[in-house]
């Protein structure tokens, strides 16, 4: 494990709850479809999993925004479904509709899921992390992540990407004890999996739960909150130094339950959460990240320059991390991402 003390990183620092002289930059998505040179190695393989499988290859994409842009984090590339992938689950990308997965209706589909701890699937993950670190400035951090419970369980309900996330709700409210149990493996085993990380050079972690805001109240409080409550509580028991960022994505003003309950160390926020909201009841509480829309850097242009510079005024002047509100686009020219890294150096 890294000495996380002894790196002079603005995100380490940011996530402690320094004020860093520019705020720390990093954007979700940052190695993908958008960078010519990763559209090229992955036509060095067959699948995105297979990419995903191999350490060097993934190691090599992980590096490809940190060579073009001055970000102050590389966030190992993989994917959330890698978990119910290492549970057994078929799991498959298809070209142009998104993962494929063989649906899980009920009880006895998940008591099906292998339950032993899935480390040959996880293993290349870990290796990749040790070569990007030895790769990697020291002042620049590692990210490591996994999806949120809820999150991850939606595409195995599912059987991938769905509208309203209606079929992991329908379960959870027609069999909660059965859902129960898919959430609590799924608790045990991204906990294994997050420490691991740490363990092979991460030196920060973030949770997404990029359906939390399908969630009527009382399910967020259980099936968001307290998964999440419970796999940082898991991994703070091992790594407690490593901070936890959890991107509750259109959670809205449960963000602020989520925040104070959870357990995290700093919260990740969507595009359609109000600058002045996450001033006054999210950055009181912890750190905060966010929120540029990733269609306005898609687009470019005044109205780019002209937000950015409204959100290092609303945040800027306490702990935050600059980030997009949800993932990098495919469609984003790389001179549109050159410009915000300036825009936010420049501050
Ligand atoms: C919901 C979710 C997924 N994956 C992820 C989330 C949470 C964040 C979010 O809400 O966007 C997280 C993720 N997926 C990927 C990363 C890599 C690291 C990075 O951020 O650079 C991360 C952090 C690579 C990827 N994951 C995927 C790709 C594209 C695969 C390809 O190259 O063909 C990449 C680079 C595939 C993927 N993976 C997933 C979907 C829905 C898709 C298909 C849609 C798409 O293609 O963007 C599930």
């Amino acid at each position: 494990m890294l000495d996380t003390q002894s790196t002079n990183n603005r995100l380490l620092r940011a996530l402690k709850g320094e004020l860093t002289e520019t705020p720390p930059l990093w954007l979700m998505r940052q190695a993908g479809r958008y960078l010519p040179e990763y559209r090229e190695i992955r036509t060095k393989v067959g699948s995105f999993l297979e990419l995903c499988g191999t350490p060097e290859l993934a190691a090599e994409v992980t590096l490809q925004p940190l060579r073009r842009f001055d970000l102050d984090a590389a966030i190992i590339f993989s994917d959330i479904l890698i978990v119910p992938f290492a549970l057994g689950q078929q799991v498959e990308f298809v070209k142009g509709e998104g993962p494929k997965l063989d649906p899980i209706t009920d009880g006895k589909a998940i008591a099906k899921l292998e339950r032993k701890a899935a480390g040959d699937t996880f293993a290349p993950v870990y290796e990749a992390l040790r070569r990007v670190r030895a790769e990697l400035d020291p002042d620049t951090a590692l990210i490591g992540f996994c999806g949120a419970p809820w999150t991850v369980a939606t595409y195995m309900i599912a059987g991938g990407g769905s509208k309203d996330q209606a079929e992991a709700r329908a379960l959870a409210y027609s069999d909660p004890e059965a859902f129960a149990g898919l959430i609590d493996l799924l608790v045990d085993v991204s906990a294994g999996y997050l420490i691991e990380q740490v363990k092979a050079g991460a030196q920060v972690l973030q949770i997404f739960d990029s359906w939390s805001g399908s969630l009527a109240e009382d399910e967020f409080a259980r099936w968001s909150i307290g998964a999440t409550k419970a796999l940082v509580a898991k991994v703070k028991a091992e790594v407690p130094d490593v901070p936890i960022i959890g991107f509750p994505k259109g959670a809205g003003p449960s963000a602020i339950p989520y925040a104070r309950r959870t357990g995290i160390d700093a919260i990740g926020c969507d595009t359609s959460l109000p600058l002045r909201f996450i001033a006054d009841n999210l950055q009181n509480l912890m750190p905060v990240q966010g929120n540029l829309d990733p269609v306005l850097l898609m687009a470019g242009g005044e109205h780019l320059d002209r937000r950015v510079g409204q959100i290092l005024e609303a945040l800027g002047d306490r702990p935050f991390v600059f980030n997009l509100g949800h993932g990098i686009l495919p469609q984003t020219p790389p001179e549109h991402v050159s410009r915000l890294v300036s825009l936010v150096r420049s501050k």
